[in-house]
Parts: structure tokens; C-alpha cells; sequence
């Protein structure tokens, strides 16, 4: 017998993350294979984006998708957050020309405060929440304190394109197929101050500091090459990534909904509880092993050292930044 369609809700389903994300999801990329879904479209209510939201209906359609049950395009939150048992916040408002990072915390804040009331209201009980909108991390507080009826632990933002980015970086350094790389983690906010791990990823099952000896270059340029990633690539391409965000957004809920092997972990941004240092109830990124049963724990006891930790610190000290921007949107 089928299974019981599940609600996936995407924002900003009209922008380019959308059109690379959409197909994968009705294919069964992140849900698997034999589960059927509803696809709740939401955009922003402007004509434009209404008609480029039915064009990419159509196309979908035209895939002819077997597990593509039905598709809803709207404009309206609480329409769009009905019964959704995910809701991938996509949709944010792009920074424009001599905008700083606090302007556009400010202006994407308010939005994330409706979202959030959307689904606090309308979503499916066991209702869960990926946001890939920048800021990420915030966008992902402000959301989960205005959803005060759904637990903080459904509310995730996602580093693993920065995880994705820093494997491949490891893999091409030492000259070995990126399905050698594992436990490769980020830390802290997804921004330029992100950590990515060289510690304790692996390489062929050896510490990967072990494996490229050349220190100097895993403590520059692959810190900068992986924290400058996103905008290496607008200059090469002059559009954001968005092939590789949705393909990152794939595996951060395909990973939450499956068991991670023991021994194992992905990063993933949640509410902290205060583990390593990092300040409670921030939204950063940990090493997270998920129970495949909707449930999820923090790994402990993974060592820093002074050089990741002090990178930590200023990670940390930045969420509490942004945090103190948008303090008027989490009362
Ligand atoms: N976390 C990550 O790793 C990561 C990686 C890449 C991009 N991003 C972020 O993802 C977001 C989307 O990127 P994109 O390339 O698809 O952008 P895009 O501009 O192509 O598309 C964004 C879409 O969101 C819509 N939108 C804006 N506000 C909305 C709202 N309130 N409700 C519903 N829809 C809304 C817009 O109309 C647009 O269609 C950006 O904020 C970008 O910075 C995050």
C-alpha cells in the first residue's frame, strides 16, 4: 500500500534555488522513493512572481513526477503552511546595492515573524523547519520564537553547503575521491565567520590535519576559500549559488529524517543547549546525529583546540550580534 503524501511547503518557490530544488524533491531525492508529497508553493504576492510560480508548476507538471501528488501556489502564508509537515523557508529578500548584513537582518526579520505565526497556526503537528533564507541562522530565531506552540528542536537553518564545500575543498587537496572525506563539520553561523572543522573530519579514516600536513594552508586557505565560497561564486557566475543550495538543502533534510550511522554526524544549525560554549538558544551550527525517527541529538565531547575555538568565539559573539538586531522581533 502507498504511503500517506506528506505537505512540503517551499518559499520563494519562483527564485532559483526553487527551480533546481523542486524537481528533486518531486522526484524523491529527499524524501526517498516511495514516499508521495504535496508541493504548497508560496511566493510573494506580486504578479510577477505569481506567474513565474504557475510557470515552474507547469514545468513540473510536464515532469510527470509518480510521487507528485498535488501542488498548491500561493501567496497567502496560512494557505501555504496548511497541514505542511516540512516547511523549507527558501524566500527571503535579497541584499541590495549598499546594503549591510544588519540592514538586511532587519529588513528579512519581519517576514520570518509571519512565517512563523503561519506555522505555528496552520502547519501539521509534528510540523519541521529548514531555513535557507539568509541570514539563515537568525531568520531561523526569529521564526522559532514566533511559533510558540512548536518545539524549538523542529526549527533547523542550513550549513550544509558549507559542509558540502568543505569536503570537496579536502577531498581535491589531497588528491582522493570526496567519498573519502567523512565527519566533515561547520561550526557556528553560516556567514563569512563560519569554522569549518579540519580536526575532526577524516580522510581514508585518518584525522584529515594528519593527511594534509601542510597546516598553514588548512588554517588559511581552506578556511577562507570555504567561508568565501558563496561569493566566489556570484563573481564567476554573477548569480548566487543556488544549483548547490538546493542540492544542500536535499541532504540537510534528508538527513534529518534519516538515521545517521553511529560514529557519524552532519552539520546542521540548531537551537544550542549551551554545548561547546555556544550561547543557549542561539540557532548554530553542531554536529548532529539524527535518530531517523524526527528526533535528533548534539555529539559531545569533540575536541577544538585553541585555533577552532577562538574561531568559534567570533562566530558565536556574531549570532549574539544579530541576535541583539532583531531583539524587538523575539518578545
Ligand atoms: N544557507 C545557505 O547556504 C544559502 C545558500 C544560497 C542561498 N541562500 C539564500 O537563499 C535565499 C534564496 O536564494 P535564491 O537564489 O533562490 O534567491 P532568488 O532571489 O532567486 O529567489 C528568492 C525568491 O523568494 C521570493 N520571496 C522573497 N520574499 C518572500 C516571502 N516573504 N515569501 C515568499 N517568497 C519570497 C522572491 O520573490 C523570489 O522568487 C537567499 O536569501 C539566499 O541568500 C542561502
Amino acid at each position: 500500500m502507498s504511503k500517506t503524501p506528506i505537505h512540503v511547503a517551499v518559499t520563494g518557490a519562483a527564485g532559483q534555488i526553487g527551480y533546481a530544488l523542486l524537481p528533486r524533491i518531486a522526484s524523491g531525492q529527499m524524501f526517498g522513493p516511495d514516499q508521495p508529497v504535496v508541493l504548497r508553493l508560496i511566493e510573494i504576492p506580486h504578479e510577477k512572481a505569481m506567474a513565474a510560480l504557475k510557470g515552474v508548476a507547469m514545468e513540473l507538471e510536464d515532469c510527470a513526477f509518480p510521487l507528485l501528488r498535488d501542488m498548491v501556489l500561493t501567496s497567502d502564508v496560512n494557505e501555504g503552511f496548511r497541514d505542511a509537515n516540512w516547511a523549507l523557508l527558501v524566500g527571503a529578500k535579497p541584499r541590495g546595492p549598499g546594503m549591510e548584513r544588519g540592514d538586511l537582518i532587519k529588513e528579512n526579520g519581519p517576514i520570518f515573524v509571519g512565517q512563523g505565526r503561519a506555522i505555528n497556526d496552520h502547519a501539521s503537528a509534528d510540523v519541521r523547519v529548514a531555513v535557507v533564507g539568509n541570514p539563515c541562522n537568525t531568520n531561523a530565531l526569529i521564526a522559532m520564537h514566533a511559533a510558540k506552540d512548536v518545539p524549538n528542536e523542529r526549527f533547523t537553518a542550513m550549513t550544509r553547503l558549507d559542509q558540502n564545500r568543505a569536503e570537496a575543498q579536502l577531498a581535491q587537496k589531497a588528491g582522493v575521491a570526496v567519498s573519502e572525506v567523512h565527519n566533515m563539520l561547520i561550526w557556528g553561523n553560516h556567514s563569512a565567520t563560519q569554522v569549518p572543522d579540519f580536526k575532526n573530519a577524516t580522510i581514508g579514516g585518518k584525522p584529515a590535519d594528519e593527511v594534509i600536513t601542510d597546516h598553514e594552508w588548512l588554517k588559511n586557505d581552506f578556511f577562507s576559500t570555504v567561508q568565501k565560497r558563496g561569493a566566489a561564486i556570484i563573481q564567476a557566475r554573477g548569480l548566487s549559488s543556488a544549483m548547490s543550495a538546493a542540492n544542500g538543502l536535499i541532504d540537510h533534510v534528508h538527513d534529518l529524517v534519516n538515521a545517521t550511522a553511529d560514529g557519524s554526524w552532519r552539520s546542521v544549525c540548531v537551537p544550542s543547549d549551551g554545548s561547546y560554549g555556544v550561547t543557549e538558544g542561539l540557532i548554530s551550527s553542531f554536529p548532529v546525529q539524527s535518530d531517523g525517527q524526527g528526533g535528533y541529538k548534539i555529539v559531545q565531547g569533540l575536541e577544538l583546540g585553541d585555533f577552532l575555538s577562538g574561531k568559534l568565539k567570533a562566530s558565536v559573539a556574531e549570532l549574539e550580534e544579530e541576535r541583539e538586531t532583531v531583539a524587538d522581533l523575539l518578545s
